[in-house]
Protein backbone atom coordinates (compact mmCIF):
# COMPACT_ATOMS: atom_id res chain seq x y z
CA UNK A 1 0.00 0.00 0.00
CA UNK A 2 1.55 3.59 -0.57
CA UNK A 3 1.40 4.27 2.83
CA UNK A 4 4.62 1.98 3.62
CA UNK A 5 7.72 3.33 3.63
CA UNK A 6 9.07 1.91 0.63
CA UNK A 7 12.97 2.23 1.14
CA UNK A 8 14.56 3.56 -2.10
CA UNK A 9 16.06 -0.33 -3.06
CA UNK A 10 12.86 -1.47 -2.78
CA UNK A 11 11.29 1.37 -4.80
CA UNK A 12 14.53 0.89 -7.55
CA UNK A 13 13.59 -3.13 -8.12
CA UNK A 14 10.45 -2.81 -8.49
CA UNK A 15 10.95 0.23 -11.17
CA UNK A 16 12.86 -3.00 -12.96
CA UNK A 17 9.58 -3.51 -14.93
CA UNK A 18 9.64 -0.52 -16.23
CA UNK A 19 12.44 0.45 -19.34
CA UNK A 20 14.93 2.50 -17.91
CA UNK A 21 17.21 4.79 -20.29
CA UNK A 22 20.28 7.07 -18.53
CA UNK A 23 20.41 10.70 -20.24
CA UNK A 24 23.41 12.38 -21.63
CA UNK A 25 23.14 16.00 -20.35
CA UNK A 26 24.40 19.30 -21.94
CA UNK A 27 23.93 22.23 -20.00
CA UNK A 28 23.79 22.56 -16.21
CA UNK A 29 20.41 21.33 -14.45
CA UNK A 30 19.86 24.09 -11.77
CA UNK A 31 20.59 22.00 -8.43
CA UNK A 32 17.40 22.57 -7.04
CA UNK A 33 15.35 21.04 -9.40
CA UNK A 34 14.98 17.57 -7.59
CA UNK A 35 11.28 15.89 -8.24
CA UNK A 36 10.56 13.60 -10.45
CA UNK A 37 8.31 14.48 -14.53
CA UNK A 38 5.32 12.17 -14.97
CA UNK A 39 3.52 12.51 -17.86
CA UNK A 40 0.83 10.11 -19.82
CA UNK A 41 0.40 9.78 -23.49
CA UNK A 42 -0.70 7.24 -26.05
CA UNK A 43 2.27 4.15 -26.55
CA UNK A 44 0.86 1.77 -28.52
CA UNK A 45 -1.05 2.33 -31.54
CA UNK A 46 -2.25 -1.31 -32.65
CA UNK A 47 -2.69 -4.49 -31.19
CA UNK A 48 -2.46 -7.85 -33.05
CA UNK A 49 -2.11 -5.94 -36.57
CA UNK A 50 -5.03 -3.64 -35.79
CA UNK A 51 -4.68 0.03 -35.39
CA UNK A 52 -5.64 2.22 -33.23
CA UNK A 53 -7.45 5.35 -35.66
CA UNK A 54 -7.30 8.32 -33.23
CA UNK A 55 -4.74 9.77 -31.13
CA UNK A 56 -6.61 9.46 -27.76
CA UNK A 57 -6.84 5.72 -28.82
CA UNK A 58 -3.20 4.19 -27.80
CA UNK A 59 -2.51 1.80 -24.99
CA UNK A 60 -1.38 4.67 -21.72
CA UNK A 61 1.72 4.92 -21.04
CA UNK A 62 3.40 6.39 -18.27
CA UNK A 63 6.57 8.59 -18.17
CA UNK A 64 9.01 9.36 -15.26
CA UNK A 65 12.18 11.99 -15.54
CA UNK A 66 14.13 11.78 -12.26
CA UNK A 67 16.35 15.05 -11.78
CA UNK A 68 18.66 14.27 -9.00
CA UNK A 69 21.80 16.55 -8.32
CA UNK A 70 21.81 17.47 -11.94
CA UNK A 71 21.47 13.59 -12.90
CA UNK A 72 18.14 12.48 -14.84
CA UNK A 73 16.91 8.87 -15.48
CA UNK A 74 14.16 8.16 -17.67
CA UNK A 75 11.84 5.52 -17.25
CA UNK A 76 8.30 4.29 -18.54
CA UNK A 77 5.47 1.51 -18.44
CA UNK A 78 2.53 0.69 -19.66
CA UNK A 79 -0.42 1.12 -17.12
CA UNK A 80 -1.95 -2.39 -16.81
CA UNK A 81 -5.56 -1.24 -16.94
CA UNK A 82 -7.88 -3.58 -18.04
CA UNK A 83 -8.14 -2.07 -21.67
CA UNK A 84 -4.43 -3.17 -21.96
CA UNK A 85 -3.76 -6.38 -20.27
CA UNK A 86 -7.18 -7.85 -21.73
CA UNK A 87 -5.59 -6.72 -25.25
CA UNK A 88 -2.38 -8.48 -24.56
CA UNK A 89 -4.03 -11.34 -23.54
CA UNK A 90 -6.39 -11.94 -26.30
CA UNK A 91 -3.94 -10.60 -28.78
CA UNK A 92 -6.33 -8.22 -30.03
CA UNK A 93 -8.39 -4.43 -29.48
CA UNK A 94 -11.01 -6.07 -26.60
CA UNK A 95 -12.02 -2.66 -25.04
CA UNK A 96 -13.59 -0.04 -27.19
CA UNK A 97 -11.60 3.39 -27.72
CA UNK A 98 -12.17 7.33 -28.22
CA UNK A 99 -11.89 6.56 -32.51
CA UNK A 100 -11.67 2.85 -32.62
CA UNK A 101 -14.68 0.36 -31.81
CA UNK A 102 -13.60 -2.94 -30.34
CA UNK A 103 -15.48 -6.26 -32.47
CA UNK A 104 -17.10 -8.69 -30.66
CA UNK A 105 -15.04 -11.95 -29.70
CA UNK A 106 -14.28 -13.72 -32.40
CA UNK A 107 -14.07 -17.17 -30.52
CA UNK A 108 -17.66 -16.47 -29.39
CA UNK A 109 -20.64 -18.55 -30.26
CA UNK A 110 -23.42 -16.37 -32.41
CA UNK A 111 -25.66 -16.87 -29.44
CA UNK A 112 -23.03 -14.86 -26.77
CA UNK A 113 -22.26 -12.77 -29.31
CA UNK A 114 -26.12 -11.82 -30.18
CA UNK A 115 -26.47 -11.06 -26.45
CA UNK A 116 -23.33 -9.07 -26.22
CA UNK A 117 -25.27 -6.21 -29.09
CA UNK A 118 -27.51 -5.74 -26.62
CA UNK A 119 -25.14 -5.30 -23.30
CA UNK A 120 -23.71 -1.72 -23.07
CA UNK A 121 -20.45 -1.31 -24.21
CA UNK A 122 -17.31 -1.87 -21.58
CA UNK A 123 -16.38 1.91 -21.16
CA UNK A 124 -12.78 2.12 -21.41
CA UNK A 125 -9.91 2.60 -18.40
CA UNK A 126 -7.80 3.74 -20.89
CA UNK A 127 -5.73 6.39 -18.73
CA UNK A 128 -3.03 8.22 -21.32
CA UNK A 129 -4.43 11.64 -20.67
CA UNK A 130 -3.34 13.28 -17.16
CA UNK A 131 -1.72 12.22 -13.95
CA UNK A 132 -2.53 13.92 -11.01
CA UNK A 133 -2.48 14.12 -7.56
CA UNK A 134 -5.89 13.05 -4.86
CA UNK A 135 -4.60 13.27 -1.47
CA UNK A 136 -1.25 11.42 -1.00
CA UNK A 137 -2.22 9.58 -4.03
CA UNK A 138 -1.57 9.61 -8.03
CA UNK A 139 -4.28 9.15 -10.48
CA UNK A 140 -3.76 8.67 -14.30
CA UNK A 141 -6.89 9.50 -15.97
CA UNK A 142 -8.90 9.78 -19.23
CA UNK A 143 -12.32 11.37 -18.99
CA UNK A 144 -14.48 8.25 -18.14
CA UNK A 145 -15.79 7.23 -14.72
CA UNK A 146 -12.94 4.98 -14.40
CA UNK A 147 -9.41 6.36 -13.02
CA UNK A 148 -6.46 4.14 -11.90
CA UNK A 149 -3.99 5.08 -9.15
CA UNK A 150 -0.53 4.38 -9.59
CA UNK A 151 2.65 4.24 -7.89
CA UNK A 152 4.23 7.68 -9.02
CA UNK A 153 7.96 6.31 -7.95
CA UNK A 154 7.73 2.54 -8.80
CA UNK A 155 4.99 3.39 -11.87
CA UNK A 156 3.23 0.47 -10.80
CA UNK A 157 -0.51 -0.07 -11.68
CA UNK A 158 -2.24 -0.43 -8.13
CA UNK A 159 -5.84 0.13 -8.51
CA UNK A 160 -8.77 0.74 -11.32
CA UNK A 161 -11.43 3.04 -9.51
CA UNK A 162 -15.23 3.51 -10.65
CA UNK A 163 -16.24 6.86 -10.07
CA UNK A 164 -19.42 6.16 -10.02
CA UNK A 165 -19.26 4.32 -6.92
CA UNK A 166 -18.49 7.53 -5.11
CA UNK A 167 -20.43 10.33 -7.31
CA UNK A 168 -23.68 10.83 -10.06
CA UNK A 169 -21.20 11.74 -12.99
CA UNK A 170 -20.72 9.37 -16.47
CA UNK A 171 -17.05 10.69 -16.34
CA UNK A 172 -15.09 13.48 -15.11
CA UNK A 173 -12.41 15.78 -16.75
CA UNK A 174 -8.50 15.10 -17.15
CA UNK A 175 -8.28 18.84 -16.13
CA UNK A 176 -9.26 19.38 -12.14
CA UNK A 177 -8.21 22.26 -10.16
CA UNK A 178 -6.48 21.79 -6.84
CA UNK A 179 -6.17 24.25 -4.02
CA UNK A 180 -3.33 24.47 -1.90
CA UNK A 181 -4.82 22.86 1.05
CA UNK A 182 -5.09 19.74 -1.95
CA UNK A 183 -8.92 20.02 -2.45
CA UNK A 184 -9.38 19.11 -5.67
CA UNK A 185 -12.38 20.40 -7.96
CA UNK A 186 -13.87 18.75 -11.34
CA UNK A 187 -16.73 18.98 -13.58
CA UNK A 188 -17.91 16.21 -15.50
CA UNK A 189 -21.13 15.10 -17.39
CA UNK A 190 -24.07 13.60 -15.81
CA UNK A 191 -26.91 11.91 -18.02
CA UNK A 192 -28.69 11.22 -14.67
CA UNK A 193 -31.60 8.41 -14.31
CA UNK A 194 -34.51 10.58 -15.85
CA UNK A 195 -32.05 11.77 -18.09
CA UNK A 196 -32.20 15.21 -15.34
CA UNK A 197 -29.08 16.27 -17.72
CA UNK A 198 -26.23 18.35 -16.22
CA UNK A 199 -22.96 19.00 -15.67
CA UNK A 200 -21.45 18.27 -12.23
CA UNK A 201 -18.77 20.24 -10.18
CA UNK A 202 -17.87 17.93 -7.45
CA UNK A 203 -15.61 17.80 -4.76
CA UNK A 204 -12.91 15.53 -3.21
CA UNK A 205 -11.52 16.50 -0.04
CA UNK A 206 -7.49 16.74 0.70
CA UNK A 207 -5.76 13.72 2.67
CA UNK A 208 -7.46 13.81 6.56
CA UNK A 209 -3.84 12.24 7.84
CA UNK A 210 -5.26 8.46 8.35
CA UNK A 211 -6.24 5.74 6.50
CA UNK A 212 -8.99 6.94 4.69
CA UNK A 213 -9.74 7.88 1.25
CA UNK A 214 -10.76 11.23 0.19
CA UNK A 215 -12.79 9.73 -2.84
CA UNK A 216 -15.28 8.33 -0.11
CA UNK A 217 -15.70 11.87 1.30
CA UNK A 218 -16.46 13.71 -2.38
CA UNK A 219 -19.62 15.20 -3.49
CA UNK A 220 -21.42 17.14 -6.32
CA UNK A 221 -21.37 20.96 -5.21
CA UNK A 222 -23.43 22.17 -8.09
CA UNK A 223 -25.15 21.36 -10.81
CA UNK A 224 -25.14 23.57 -14.22
CA UNK A 225 -28.21 22.42 -16.48
CA UNK A 226 -27.82 21.07 -19.76
CA UNK A 227 -28.74 24.29 -22.58
CA UNK A 228 -30.41 21.09 -24.53
CA UNK A 229 -31.50 18.07 -23.01
CA UNK A 230 -30.89 15.05 -24.41
CA UNK A 231 -27.32 16.22 -26.18
CA UNK A 232 -24.95 17.75 -23.18
CA UNK A 233 -21.80 19.11 -24.52
CA UNK A 234 -18.24 18.18 -24.80
CA UNK A 235 -16.57 19.73 -21.28
CA UNK A 236 -12.64 19.27 -21.39
CA UNK A 237 -11.41 21.38 -18.76
CA UNK A 238 -13.22 24.68 -16.69
CA UNK A 239 -12.40 27.96 -14.67
CA UNK A 240 -12.37 27.96 -10.97
CA UNK A 241 -11.13 31.72 -9.26
CA UNK A 242 -10.96 32.79 -5.64
CA UNK A 243 -14.87 32.80 -5.55
CA UNK A 244 -16.10 31.41 -8.90
CA UNK A 245 -16.70 28.59 -10.84
CA UNK A 246 -16.73 28.92 -14.67
CA UNK A 247 -17.97 26.56 -17.40
CA UNK A 248 -18.32 27.24 -21.30
CA UNK A 249 -21.00 25.59 -22.72
CA UNK A 250 -19.44 24.66 -26.54
CA UNK A 251 -21.49 23.73 -29.24
CA UNK A 252 -19.73 20.12 -29.61
CA UNK A 253 -22.73 17.95 -28.08
CA UNK A 254 -22.66 14.17 -27.49
CA UNK A 255 -25.45 12.29 -28.70
CA UNK A 256 -27.26 10.49 -25.89
CA UNK A 257 -29.40 8.48 -28.13
CA UNK A 258 -26.30 7.33 -29.86
CA UNK A 259 -23.68 7.55 -26.68
CA UNK A 260 -26.60 5.21 -24.13
CA UNK A 261 -27.62 3.04 -27.24
CA UNK A 262 -26.02 -0.19 -28.09
CA UNK A 263 -23.11 0.12 -30.07
CA UNK A 264 -21.59 -3.54 -31.04
CA UNK A 265 -24.60 -3.59 -33.76
CA UNK A 266 -22.31 -0.17 -35.34
CA UNK A 267 -19.11 -0.91 -34.58
CA UNK A 268 -19.24 2.50 -33.30
CA UNK A 269 -16.96 4.63 -30.94
CA UNK A 270 -16.93 6.86 -29.10
CA UNK A 271 -16.36 10.22 -31.67
CA UNK A 272 -19.30 8.54 -33.46
CA UNK A 273 -21.82 9.71 -30.93
CA UNK A 274 -20.17 14.12 -30.77
CA UNK A 275 -22.51 16.04 -33.15
CA UNK A 276 -22.24 20.28 -33.68
CA UNK A 277 -24.80 22.48 -32.77
CA UNK A 278 -25.51 24.95 -35.21
CA UNK A 279 -27.47 27.56 -33.77
CA UNK A 280 -26.51 27.90 -29.66
CA UNK A 281 -23.39 29.35 -30.27
CA UNK A 282 -21.10 29.08 -27.12
CA UNK A 283 -22.62 29.95 -23.48
CA UNK A 284 -20.75 30.82 -20.57
CA UNK A 285 -21.73 29.72 -16.66
CA UNK A 286 -21.04 30.85 -13.47
CA UNK A 287 -21.39 29.56 -10.32
CA UNK A 288 -20.13 30.69 -7.34
CA UNK A 289 -17.87 28.54 -4.88
CA UNK A 290 -18.90 28.60 -1.27
CA UNK A 291 -21.77 28.56 -0.87
CA UNK A 292 -21.80 26.62 -4.62
CA UNK A 293 -25.09 27.86 -6.15
CA UNK A 294 -25.42 27.87 -9.53
CA UNK A 295 -26.00 32.04 -11.24
CA UNK A 296 -28.86 31.00 -13.34
CA UNK A 297 -29.54 34.71 -14.18
CA UNK A 298 -26.12 35.32 -15.78
CA UNK A 299 -26.96 34.09 -19.16
CA UNK A 300 -23.82 34.94 -21.60
CA UNK A 301 -23.43 33.97 -25.05
CA UNK A 302 -20.58 34.33 -27.31
CA UNK A 303 -20.10 33.27 -30.98
CA UNK A 304 -19.18 29.71 -31.84
CA UNK A 305 -16.28 27.94 -30.69
CA UNK A 306 -14.57 24.82 -29.38
CA UNK A 307 -12.89 24.96 -26.18
CA UNK A 308 -10.53 22.47 -24.45
CA UNK A 309 -8.35 24.27 -22.47
CA UNK A 310 -8.81 27.22 -20.16
CA UNK A 311 -5.26 29.31 -19.74
CA UNK A 312 -6.68 31.04 -16.36
CA UNK A 313 -9.78 32.98 -14.59
CA UNK A 314 -9.86 35.89 -12.18
CA UNK A 315 -12.03 38.52 -10.35
CA UNK A 316 -11.44 41.89 -11.12
CA UNK A 317 -13.43 45.03 -9.84
CA UNK A 318 -16.70 43.18 -10.10
CA UNK A 319 -15.71 41.22 -13.08
CA UNK A 320 -14.78 37.56 -13.94
CA UNK A 321 -11.97 38.22 -16.70
CA UNK A 322 -11.76 34.44 -18.48
CA UNK A 323 -8.36 33.57 -20.60
CA UNK A 324 -9.49 30.65 -23.41
CA UNK A 325 -8.08 28.24 -25.86
CA UNK A 326 -10.33 28.38 -28.51
CA UNK A 327 -10.82 27.11 -32.42
CA UNK A 328 -13.35 29.22 -33.56
CA UNK A 329 -16.06 27.31 -35.44
CA UNK A 330 -18.39 24.48 -34.31
CA UNK A 331 -16.66 21.87 -36.15
CA UNK A 332 -15.22 19.09 -33.69
CA UNK A 333 -11.54 19.79 -33.89
CA UNK A 334 -10.99 16.52 -32.57
CA UNK A 335 -12.41 15.16 -36.19
CA UNK A 336 -8.71 16.59 -37.45
CA UNK A 337 -6.80 14.08 -34.88
CA UNK A 338 -6.76 11.13 -36.61
CA UNK A 339 -4.01 9.31 -36.90
CA UNK A 340 -4.16 8.83 -40.83
CA UNK A 341 -4.10 12.62 -40.84
CA UNK A 342 -1.17 13.38 -38.50
CA UNK A 343 1.15 10.43 -40.22
CA UNK A 344 0.18 11.78 -43.62
CA UNK A 345 2.59 13.99 -45.84
CA UNK A 346 3.50 17.61 -44.75
CA UNK A 347 1.36 19.02 -47.74
CA UNK A 348 -1.40 16.52 -46.80
CA UNK A 349 -1.46 17.74 -43.01
CA UNK A 350 -1.18 21.36 -44.22
CA UNK A 351 -4.66 21.03 -46.45
CA UNK A 352 -6.44 18.90 -43.79
CA UNK A 353 -5.57 21.57 -41.28
CA UNK A 354 -6.72 24.52 -43.67
CA UNK A 355 -10.47 22.96 -43.16
CA UNK A 356 -10.42 22.88 -39.61
CA UNK A 357 -11.56 25.60 -36.79
CA UNK A 358 -8.82 28.48 -36.70
CA UNK A 359 -7.25 28.76 -33.27
CA UNK A 360 -7.34 31.66 -31.07
CA UNK A 361 -6.18 32.42 -27.70
CA UNK A 362 -9.11 34.79 -26.32
CA UNK A 363 -9.76 36.71 -22.88
CA UNK A 364 -14.06 37.21 -22.20
CA UNK A 365 -15.31 39.31 -19.43
CA UNK A 366 -18.00 38.51 -17.75
CA UNK A 367 -19.76 41.49 -15.28
CA UNK A 368 -21.59 39.87 -12.23
CA UNK A 369 -23.38 42.95 -11.96
CA UNK A 370 -26.47 43.27 -14.27
CA UNK A 371 -28.71 45.62 -14.00
CA UNK A 372 -31.58 45.51 -16.65
CA UNK A 373 -31.76 49.05 -17.27
CA UNK A 374 -28.23 49.27 -18.86
CA UNK A 375 -29.46 47.35 -22.16
CA UNK A 376 -27.07 47.70 -25.26
CA UNK A 377 -24.52 49.37 -23.16
CA UNK A 378 -21.37 47.69 -23.00
CA UNK A 379 -21.16 46.46 -19.16
CA UNK A 380 -17.52 46.21 -19.23
CA UNK A 381 -15.50 48.88 -17.43
CA UNK A 382 -12.11 47.23 -17.06
CA UNK A 383 -9.68 49.80 -18.41
CA UNK A 384 -7.05 47.37 -20.01
CA UNK A 385 -9.20 45.06 -21.78
CA UNK A 386 -11.10 45.56 -25.10
CA UNK A 387 -13.73 42.64 -23.96
CA UNK A 388 -16.88 43.88 -24.30
CA UNK A 389 -20.45 42.41 -22.36
CA UNK A 390 -23.70 43.91 -23.85
CA UNK A 391 -26.97 42.91 -21.98
CA UNK A 392 -29.78 42.46 -24.35
CA UNK A 393 -33.85 42.75 -24.06
CA UNK A 394 -34.23 39.00 -23.94
CA UNK A 395 -31.88 39.21 -20.88
CA UNK A 396 -29.09 37.34 -21.85
CA UNK A 397 -25.71 39.01 -21.88
CA UNK A 398 -23.77 38.94 -25.47
CA UNK A 399 -19.56 38.79 -25.53
CA UNK A 400 -17.10 39.64 -27.43
CA UNK A 401 -13.52 39.04 -26.97
CA UNK A 402 -9.95 40.64 -26.91
CA UNK A 403 -8.08 38.62 -28.52
CA UNK A 404 -4.81 37.69 -27.27
CA UNK A 405 -2.74 35.43 -29.49
CA UNK A 406 -4.05 34.47 -33.52
CA UNK A 407 -2.13 33.56 -35.90
CA UNK A 408 -2.96 31.33 -39.23
CA UNK A 409 -3.56 27.71 -37.96
CA UNK A 410 -0.54 28.73 -35.70
CA UNK A 411 -2.00 27.55 -31.98
CA UNK A 412 -1.16 28.77 -28.85
CA UNK A 413 -2.43 25.17 -26.89
CA UNK A 414 -1.73 22.95 -23.76
CA UNK A 415 -1.34 26.22 -21.54
CA UNK A 416 0.87 26.43 -18.56
CA UNK A 417 0.99 28.97 -15.69
CA UNK A 418 2.68 29.39 -12.43
CA UNK A 419 -0.43 27.26 -11.46
CA UNK A 420 0.43 27.27 -7.32
CA UNK A 421 1.01 30.82 -7.60
CA UNK A 422 -1.32 32.72 -10.10
CA UNK A 423 -4.09 29.98 -10.66
CA UNK A 424 -7.76 32.11 -10.21
CA UNK A 425 -5.17 35.10 -9.83
CA UNK A 426 -4.38 38.03 -11.58
CA UNK A 427 -1.44 36.99 -13.78
CA UNK A 428 0.70 38.01 -16.74
CA UNK A 429 2.55 34.62 -17.89
CA UNK A 430 1.04 31.76 -20.00
CA UNK A 431 3.00 29.06 -21.52
CA UNK A 432 1.96 27.20 -24.00
CA UNK A 433 2.94 24.29 -26.89
CA UNK A 434 2.78 26.10 -30.26
CA UNK A 435 0.63 23.63 -32.37
CA UNK A 436 1.66 24.53 -36.42
CA UNK A 437 -1.50 23.11 -38.48
CA UNK A 438 -1.68 20.98 -35.16
CA UNK A 439 1.88 19.85 -35.65
CA UNK A 440 3.64 20.66 -32.07
CA UNK A 441 7.00 22.32 -33.38
CA UNK A 442 7.80 25.54 -30.82
CA UNK A 443 6.98 26.37 -27.11
CA UNK A 444 5.67 30.24 -26.72
CA UNK A 445 5.18 32.32 -23.65
CA UNK A 446 2.36 34.82 -23.74
CA UNK A 447 2.34 37.78 -22.01
CA UNK A 448 -1.17 38.06 -21.39
CA UNK A 449 -1.41 41.89 -20.52
CA UNK A 450 1.09 43.30 -23.06
CA UNK A 451 0.62 40.59 -25.98
CA UNK A 452 4.26 40.03 -25.94
CA UNK A 453 5.61 36.52 -27.37
CA UNK A 454 8.90 34.52 -26.89
CA UNK A 455 9.43 31.00 -28.51
CA UNK A 456 11.79 28.40 -28.45
CA UNK A 457 11.77 26.29 -31.45
CA UNK A 458 14.18 24.14 -33.17
CA UNK A 459 14.60 22.16 -36.09
CA UNK A 460 13.00 18.57 -36.37
CA UNK A 461 12.19 18.95 -32.74
CA UNK A 462 8.89 18.28 -31.65
CA UNK A 463 8.00 19.66 -28.13
CA UNK A 464 5.23 18.47 -25.86
CA UNK A 465 3.38 20.72 -23.55
CA UNK A 466 5.81 23.03 -20.86
CA UNK A 467 5.06 22.61 -17.03
CA UNK A 468 6.49 25.23 -15.58
CA UNK A 469 8.44 24.82 -12.30
CA UNK A 470 8.98 27.45 -10.21
CA UNK A 471 12.46 28.44 -8.39
CA UNK A 472 11.88 27.41 -4.57
CA UNK A 473 11.48 30.96 -2.77
CA UNK A 474 10.52 32.65 -5.60
CA UNK A 475 8.28 35.88 -5.71
CA UNK A 476 8.35 37.12 -9.76
CA UNK A 477 5.83 35.16 -11.25
CA UNK A 478 7.97 33.56 -14.13
CA UNK A 479 10.76 32.92 -12.39
CA UNK A 480 11.30 28.87 -12.59
CA UNK A 481 11.63 26.76 -15.08
CA UNK A 482 10.08 24.82 -18.28
CA UNK A 483 10.36 21.20 -18.52
CA UNK A 484 8.98 19.73 -22.15
CA UNK A 485 9.86 16.46 -23.23
CA UNK A 486 10.97 16.54 -26.99
CA UNK A 487 11.16 14.20 -30.09
CA UNK A 488 14.58 14.53 -32.53
CA UNK A 489 13.47 12.31 -34.91
CA UNK A 490 16.52 10.38 -37.05
CA UNK A 491 19.01 12.20 -34.03
CA UNK A 492 21.18 9.70 -32.61
CA UNK A 493 19.77 10.53 -29.29
CA UNK A 494 16.04 11.17 -30.38
CA UNK A 495 14.52 11.75 -26.87
CA UNK A 496 15.18 14.60 -24.61
CA UNK A 497 13.87 16.53 -21.46
CA UNK A 498 14.38 20.15 -22.42
CA UNK A 499 14.81 22.71 -19.23
CA UNK A 500 14.16 26.45 -19.86
CA UNK A 501 14.56 29.31 -18.47
CA UNK A 502 10.82 30.52 -17.84
CA UNK A 503 11.39 34.11 -17.61
CA UNK A 504 13.71 34.18 -21.35
CA UNK A 505 13.04 31.07 -23.09
CA UNK A 506 16.42 30.42 -23.17
CA UNK A 507 17.85 27.16 -22.81
CA UNK A 508 19.85 25.28 -19.35
CA UNK A 509 19.71 21.87 -20.05
CA UNK A 510 18.91 18.90 -21.97
CA UNK A 511 19.12 15.48 -20.79
CA UNK A 512 19.11 13.41 -23.72
CA UNK A 513 18.08 9.33 -24.11
CA UNK A 514 18.57 7.01 -26.92
CA UNK A 515 14.81 6.37 -27.88
CA UNK A 516 12.12 7.95 -29.06
CA UNK A 517 9.75 9.10 -26.98
CA UNK A 518 5.81 8.94 -28.05
CA UNK A 519 3.91 11.95 -27.34
CA UNK A 520 2.70 12.97 -24.38
CA UNK A 521 -0.44 14.88 -23.21
CA UNK A 522 -0.74 16.09 -20.00
CA UNK A 523 1.48 15.62 -16.67
CA UNK A 524 2.41 16.93 -13.27
CA UNK A 525 6.14 17.60 -11.75
CA UNK A 526 6.34 16.16 -8.43
CA UNK A 527 8.75 17.48 -6.22
C1 LIG B 1 -18.84 10.55 -26.00
C2 LIG B 1 -17.74 11.18 -25.20
C3 LIG B 1 -17.77 10.71 -23.76
C4 LIG B 1 -16.81 11.54 -22.90
C5 LIG B 1 -16.98 11.11 -21.45
C6 LIG B 1 -18.34 11.60 -20.94
O1 LIG B 1 -18.38 11.73 -19.60
C7 LIG B 1 -15.34 11.38 -23.33
O2 LIG B 1 -15.01 9.99 -23.25
C8 LIG B 1 -13.71 9.62 -23.60
C9 LIG B 1 -13.48 8.27 -23.90
C10 LIG B 1 -12.19 7.86 -24.27
C11 LIG B 1 -11.14 8.78 -24.32
C12 LIG B 1 -11.38 10.12 -24.02
C13 LIG B 1 -10.22 11.12 -24.08
O3 LIG B 1 -9.93 11.55 -22.77
C14 LIG B 1 -10.52 12.32 -24.97
C15 LIG B 1 -9.31 13.24 -25.11
N1 LIG B 1 -8.83 13.81 -23.90
C16 LIG B 1 -12.66 10.55 -23.66
FE1 LIG C 1 -6.28 18.53 -22.15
Amino acid sequence: HPGQVTSLSQVSDRLKNSRMFHSMCAGVIPSWLGGSLLRMGPGQFEVGGEPFNHLFDGQALIHKFDLKNGQVTYYRRFIRTDAYVRAMTENRVVITEFGTAAYPDPCKNIFSRFFTYFKGIEVTDNCLVNIYPIGEDFYAVTETNYITKVDPDSLETLKKVDLCKYLSVNGVTAHPHTEADGTVYNIGNCFGKNMSLAYNIVKIPPAQGDESEPLEKSKVVVQIPSSERLKPSYVHSFGMTDNYFVFVEQPVKINLLKFLSAWSIRGASYMDCFESNYSMGTWFHLATKDPAAYMSSHKFRASAFNLFHHINSYEDQGFIVVDLCTWKGHDFVYNYLYLANVKEEWEEVKKAATRAPQPEVRRYVLPLDIHREEQGKNLVSLSYTTATAVLHSDGTIWLEPEVLFSGPRQAFEFPQINYSQRRGKEYSFAYGLGLNHFIPDKIVKLNVQTKETWVWQEEDCYPSEPLFVPTPGATEEDDGVLLSIVVKPGAERPGFLLVLDAMKLTELSRAEVNTIIPVTLHGVYKP
